[in-house]
C-alpha cells in the first residue's frame, strides 16, 4: 500500500511530496532484510530436524507453544494499545509512537504483498533457539517419553507349547491321498491283511498309513522297553479305529498267558459296541478274547465272563481285550475281585477330549491304582533288577479323536510318557505334508480338520419355518438318507411328529435320543442304515462317533453350543471318503454367534449360504396348519398318559406292607416272622 499515496483531508500541507525512486530503493531494502530473516529461520529449522525424534517433537511442540503464546500476548497488547490509541488521539499516529489500527492493517497487507505472511524479528528468533536449546537440555538422554510413540498393533502373542505339541508328525487329511495297499506295511501279519480282504478294504487311509506301522515298530521291542504315549487328531471318519485295533491285535496275538492287556475307554454305550464289534471282526482267527463292559448284559454276568475260577491257580482273568465305558469300568474295578490290569499293554482312550473333559469316577486314578507299576512311569525306573524281575512297563495310552484338546494342561492329567502327537492339516498330499509341518508348527492348536469332501453350508431361517424349510428340502429337493440333530430330547420328539404329519405319512421319520430305551434305540438306526427311514432325527446322543454307512445329509436344526459338537454332528456323513452335505439351519440373531463360534475353530471359510423363499413354502400352509393341530393334541395325550402313570406309581404300594395284610398277619400272631416282599419297580 506504500507504493500509492493516501491522500487525506488535511495532510497535504503538513506532509512533503514524495521522491519515488527514493521509496522503492527503501522497500528494495526492506525485502532484502526479510529475505535474511528468513534464511536464519530455515537455519533454525534445519538444527531442529537434526535432533532425536522425541527431542525433536519436544522442541516443535515448545516452540509452537512459544509462538502461540507470543502471537496471543501481541494480540492482547494491540488490543489494549488501540483502546488506548482510540481513547487518546484520533491522529494516526499517537504521541507515543505507537501506530495506529489502521496503519497496522495497512502494514499487514503489504506484508502479503511482499511475500511475507509473518515476519520474525531478531529478537522472535534468538527467543525461539533459545527455547530449542532449554527443551533440548531438559529431555533425558536414554529415555523413552511415554505418550510421544506412534500407536501401532501389537502382535498376537503366540502360546508356548511343549515340543511335542508344537511338533507333530503331520498327516495328510485327504482322502484322495490314499497311496498304500494292504499289502504295503510289510510288518503287518498275513491274518490280518485277509481280514482286511474279507472286509473289502484294499488302501490304508493316511492316518492308518502313518500310525499302524509306527505302533507296530515300537511294541516289536522287548517288554521292558517302554514306548512313547501316541495323540492322533485326525478328522471324522478318516479310519482312526482300524489304525489301532490292528496293531493292538497284532501284538497281542502272540502272548502266552491270558490277561488283561488292552483296556479301550469310551464315553457312550453306543460308541463302546461299534468298537467293540470291530475288535471282534478282526480277532476271527486268533483265540483273543474281547469283552464288552458297559451294562449290556447284567453286572454279575459281566463278572462270569471276566474273571473265571480254577482250581489249580485260583481266580484268572478270561479275557485280554476290555471294551468299556468308565463309570462301568470302576464299578469292575472295585466289585469284581480278581480284576486285573498288572499286565495292561494298551490303554486306550477314543473320543478322548470327550473322556478327558469328564473324568467320570476319577476312573483314571483307579486304574493307576490297579496296574502294576505307577502309570505315569514315575515310580518304574528301568534297571537291571527290574529287567530281570521281568516288570512289564506300564501301558501305553494311545489318545484319538477328531477334537483332540491340545490344551498342555488337560494333557498333563493324563501323565503322558514322552508323548508323540499326529495330527492332519485337510488338502495336504502326503508328499507335500513335510514341508507344511515345518510352516505349521504350533499353528493347528485349536483348529479342527473336517473332511475335504464335505460340503458345509448354512441357510438363514425364520424359527417358525424351520419344520417347513427342513420337510421341502427332503420332499422337494429330493434329499435321502437325513440326519438331523436337535438341541434337545424334547426337540428331537416334536421335530419327528411334526415331519410325519406333513409328510401324511408318505415320509418314513425315525428318532432316537436319550429318552428312549436301548433296544428301540438300536433298531431304530438298523432301519436308518438299512435305508428303511428317509429321516432320523436325533439328539447329540449320536453326534459323537457312530458309524453309520451312506448318510448324505446332516442337518443341524438347532445351532449347536459348542464347535466341537458342530464337527462332530457333521462328520457323521462324508465318512470314510464318501461325499456328503451339511447343513446348519440358522435364525438371523445367531449368524454372528454361529460365524464367531467357525472362527475360533478356524473353520469360517468355505461354508456356503442358501435360502428358501417364503413363496417356495405356500404350497404347505394348509398341510402345517392341519400338523401343527395333530401335534398338538399327540402332545396333550402323551402328557395325560404320562400324568396317569406318575399318579399309579404315587399311589403304588408293595404288597407287605398293606395295612389290612398286616392286621390280618397279626391276627394269627405271626407278626414276628413277617416277610416284606415288595414288587420290584421297573
Ligand atoms: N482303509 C479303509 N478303507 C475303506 N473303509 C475304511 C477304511 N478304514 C476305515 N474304513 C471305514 O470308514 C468308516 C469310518 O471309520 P472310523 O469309524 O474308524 O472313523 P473315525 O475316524 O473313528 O471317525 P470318528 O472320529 O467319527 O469316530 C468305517 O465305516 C470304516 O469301516
Amino acid at each position: 500500500m506504500d507504493l500509492f499515496i493516501m491522500r487525506r483531508f488535511g495532510e497535504e500541507s503538513e506532509k512533503e511530496p514524495v521522491n519515488q525512486e527514493d521509496h522503492l530503493s527503501s522497500l528494495l531494502e526492506k525485502i532484502e532484510e526479510r529475505k535474511k530473516k528468513r534464511e536464519k529461520l530455515n537455519e533454525l529449522q534445519k538444527q531442529r530436524e537434526e535432533a532425536p525424534s522425541e527431542e525433536k517433537r519436544q522442541v516443535i511442540k515448545h516452540v509452537h507453544v512459544n509462538e502461540k503464546e507470543k502471537k496471543r500476548k501481541d494480540k492482547r497488547k494491540h488490543k489494549s494499545e488501540n483502546n488506548e490509541a482510540l481513547l487518546n488521539d484520533t491522529s494516526e499516529k499517537s504521541e507515543s509512537g505507537i501506530e495506529s489500527p489502521t496503519k497496522k492493517k495497512k502494514k499487514k497487507r503489504k506484508n502479503v504483498e511482499l511475500g511475507n505472511d509473518g515476519p520474525l524479528d531478531e529478537l522472535e528468533i534468538k527467543k525461539t533457539e533459545d527455547a530449542c536449546t532449554k527443551v533440548q537440555s531438559k529431555v533425558p538422554q536414554g529415555f523413552t517419553i511415554i505418550g510421544t510413540d506412534k500407536f501401532s498393533k501389537k502382535s498376537k502373542v503366540k502360546r508356548v507349547l511343549p515340543y511335542w505339541l508344537a511338533h507333530p508328525n503331520v498327516v495328510s487329511g485327504s482322502m484322495t491321498d490314499i497311496s498304500k495297499t494292504i499289502y504295503d506295511i510289510p510288518s503287518l501279519d498275513k491274518d490280518l491283511v485277509k481280514r482286511l480282504e474279507e472286509n473289502n478294504i484294499k488302501y490304508f487311509f493316511p492316518v492308518q498309513s502313518k500310525v499302524i506301522p509306527w505302533l507296530l515298530e515300537a511294541h516289536r521291542k522287548p517288554l521292558q522297553y517302554r514306548p512313547n504315549d501316541v495323540c492322533i487328531s485326525a478328522p471324522t471318519g478318516s479310519g482312526k479305529t482300524l489304525a489301532f485295533v490292528l496293531p493292538v491285535i497284532q501284538a497281542l496275538k502272540s502272548r502266552v498267558m491270558r490277561h488283561v492287556r488292552a483296556l479301550v475307554v469310551l464315553p457312550v454305550r453306543d460308541l463302546a459296541l461299534q468298537i467293540f464289534d470291530v475288535f471282534k471282526e478282526y480277532c476271527k482267527g486268533t483265540d483273543l478274547k474281547v469283552i464288552l463292559l458297559t451294562g449290556h448284559s447284567s453286572f454279575v454276568k459281566e463278572q462270569q465272563e471276566l474273571v473265571k475260577t480254577s482250581s489249580i491257580i485260583g481266580q484268572y482273568n478270561a479275557v485280554d481285550i476290555v471294551v468299556t465305558t468308565p463309570g462301568r469300568l470302576v464299578e469292575h474295578l472295585i466289585d469284581t475281585p480278581g480284576f486285573s490290569l498288572k499286565f495292561l499293554q494298551f490303554l486306550i482312550i477314543d473320543e478322548a477330549d470327550r473322556v478327558v473333559d469328564n473324568i467320570q469316577n476319577d476312573w483314571l486314578h483307579h486304574v493307576e491304582k490297579h496296574v502294576s507299576s505307577d502309570i505315569t512311569g514315575k515310580r518304574t525306573a528301568l534297571s537291571s533288577l527290574s529287567l530281570q524281575a521281568m516288570i512289564p512297563s506300564p501301558p501305553q495310552k494311545l489318545l484319538f479323536s477328531a477334537t483332540l484338546t491340545q490344551d498342555p494342561e488337560k494333557l498333563e492329567k493324563l501323565g503322558l510318557f514322552q508323548p508323540k502327537l499326529f495330527t492332519t492339516i485337510v488338502g495336504e498330499r502326503d508328499a507335500d505334508v513335510q514341508e507344511s509341518a515345518t510352516e505349521v508348527r504350533g499353528d493347528f492348536v485349536g483348529k479342527y480338520t473336517t473332511p475335504a469332501e464335505l460340503t458345509e453350508k448354512c441357510c438363514v431361517v425364520d424359527p417358525e419355518l424351520k419344520p417347513l424349510v427342513l420337510y421341502h428340502l427332503i420332499s422337494n429337493e429330493n434329499w435321502k438318507n437325513v440326519l438331523c440333530f436337535t438341541n434337545s430330547q424334547k426337540n428331537t420328539h416334536r421335530l419327528a411328529l411334526l415331519l410325519r404329519y406333513l409328510g401324511g405319512g408318505s415320509l418314513n421319520v425315525g428318532e432316537i435320543s436319550g429318552a428312549l430305551r436301548r433296544d428301540l434305540r438300536d433298531k431304530t438306526i438298523q432301519r436308518f442304515s438299512s435305508g428303511k427311514l428317509n429321516v432320523l432325527v436325533s439328539s447329540d446322543a449320536l453326534a459323537r462317533g457312530i458309524d453309520i454307512p451312506d448318510v448324505d445329509y446332516v442337518v443341524s436344526y438347532d445351532v449347536p453350543k459348542f464347535v466341537k459338537t458342530h464337527i462332530h454332528r457333521i462328520g457323521r456323513t462324508a465318512r470314510a471318503g464318501r461325499k456328503g452335505t451339511a447343513v446348519t439351519f440358522l435364525e438371523k440373531k445367531e449368524v454372528n454367534k454361529f460365524k464367531v463360534m467357525l472362527q475360533t475353530a478356524s473353520k469360517e471359510n468355505g461354508v456356503e449360504d442358501f435360502s428358501v423363499t417364503h413363496s417356495d413354502l405356500e404350497y404347505l400352509e394348509n398341510d402345517y396348519k392341519n400338523a401343527l393341530t395333530a401335534l398338538q393334541q399327540n402332545l396333550q395325550k402323551e402328557e395325560e398318559l404320562e400324568t396317569k402313570k406318575l399318579r399309579r406309581l404315587r399311589t403304588f404300594r408293595p404288597k407287605s406292607l398293606n395295612i389290612q395284610n398286616i392286621q390280618r398277619k397279626t391276627k394269627i400272631g405271626k407278626t414276628k416272622s413277617l416277610k416284606v416282599k415288595g414288587k420290584k419297580e421297573n
